[in-house]
């Protein structure tokens, strides 16, 4: 197998270093760049050292054109604003784009959009296998199930975390809906207070959490009368993100453009 020689945008962030460290212990894959934001405190440092391993020789940068050269692929998990500039230059460029970023508005979501009609990218708000399988699980039982079960998405992330729902919530959301024959935009129910009315039936509600320094817990509740469905899953380290991130980057290389999702990576998407 050939090496997949990869550049990682938002380097000096908790996933940007797991990421470091990720490819480090994976045969096959070269780090071979390191962006961050141009007040960064990072810049200069080498990628290695600040990820807690020896010196690597990649230096961090905040100059794209540069850092991309010669990179089969860039893992990305910064800030939206970030993430939809890079992925208008990668499609200049015609290199493949994993995005991890969440937080995106729809007008964020169409830009990626439009650039994935010129070179392939992967975007997903959870990369691991875990909780892409809760999700195909969700779209099995909602479809399942009538609206008499209600369905709520309860997340809870560190108290560093700046984006609400999170991307996963999200994501599970979307596959509630799909699984409903719905649209989540046409039935989400966020930020619940004071006095709200009876619940929207159909309605999928979301609760966020924040505190400490919890990975990412999901709740997937399907409440009927007198009994209920939990789906639940808790990620215990960054490292199975990462490990996602670049089992998706070998899968990318090579792809012709599109927009795909992590089911699509990990044969999913019929489950
Ligand atoms: N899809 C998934 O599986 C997962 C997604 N995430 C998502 O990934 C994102 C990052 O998470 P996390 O690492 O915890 O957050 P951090 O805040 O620790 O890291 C984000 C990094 O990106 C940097 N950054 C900001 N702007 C730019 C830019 N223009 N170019 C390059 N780098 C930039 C930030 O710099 P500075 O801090 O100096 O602003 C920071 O170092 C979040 O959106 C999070 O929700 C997280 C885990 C898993
Ligand atoms: O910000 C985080 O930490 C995480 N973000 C992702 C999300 O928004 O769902 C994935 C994971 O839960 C950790």
């Amino acid at each position: 197998m050939s090496e997949l020689r990869i550049v990682i945008s938002g380097a000096g962030g908790r996933m940007g270093r797991a990421l470091i460290r990720a490819i480090s212990e994976t045969e096959g894959l070269t780090l071979v760049g390191a962006l961050e934001y141009s007040g960064s405190s990072y810049l200069g440092e080498d990628a290695g050292a600040m990820s807690g391993l020896t010196p690597n020789g990649v230096t961090v940068e905040s100059d794209v054109a540069p850092t991309l050269n010669g990179a089969d692929v860039v893992v990305d998990f910064s800030s939206p604003s970030a993430s939809v500039r890079l992925a208008e230059t990668l499609a200049g460029a015609g290199i493949a784009h994993v995005i991890g970023t969440t937080g995106f508005s729809n007008e964020d979501n169409a830009a990626i959009a439009a650039a994935a009609r010129r070179t392939p990218i992967m975007k997903s708000g959870n990369m691991s296998l875990g909780v892409n399988l809760l999700a195909a699980l969700t779209r099995r039982v909602a479809a399942t199930l009538d609206d008499s079960f209600d369905i709520e998405i309860v997340e809870m992330h560190h108290n560093k975390k700046v984006d609400a729902p999170s991307g996963t919530a999200l994501l599970l959301g979307e596959a509630a809906a799909q699984g409903r024959g719905r649209h989540l935009d046409e039935c989400s129910e966020r930020g619940r207070d004071g006095v709200t009315g009876a619940r929207k039936p159909g309605a999928i509600g979301f609760a966020s959490l924040r505190g400490g320094s919890v990975v990412g817990e999901h709740m997937v509740i399907f409440a009927g009368q007198a009994e209920r469905i939990e789906l639940v899953h808790k990620a215990e380290d960054r490292m199975i993100f990462a490990r996602g991130a670049l089992t998706a980057a070998r899968w990318l290389k090579g792809r012709e453009p599109g927009l795909y999702s992590m089911a699509d990576v990990l044969g999913l998407s019929d489950f």
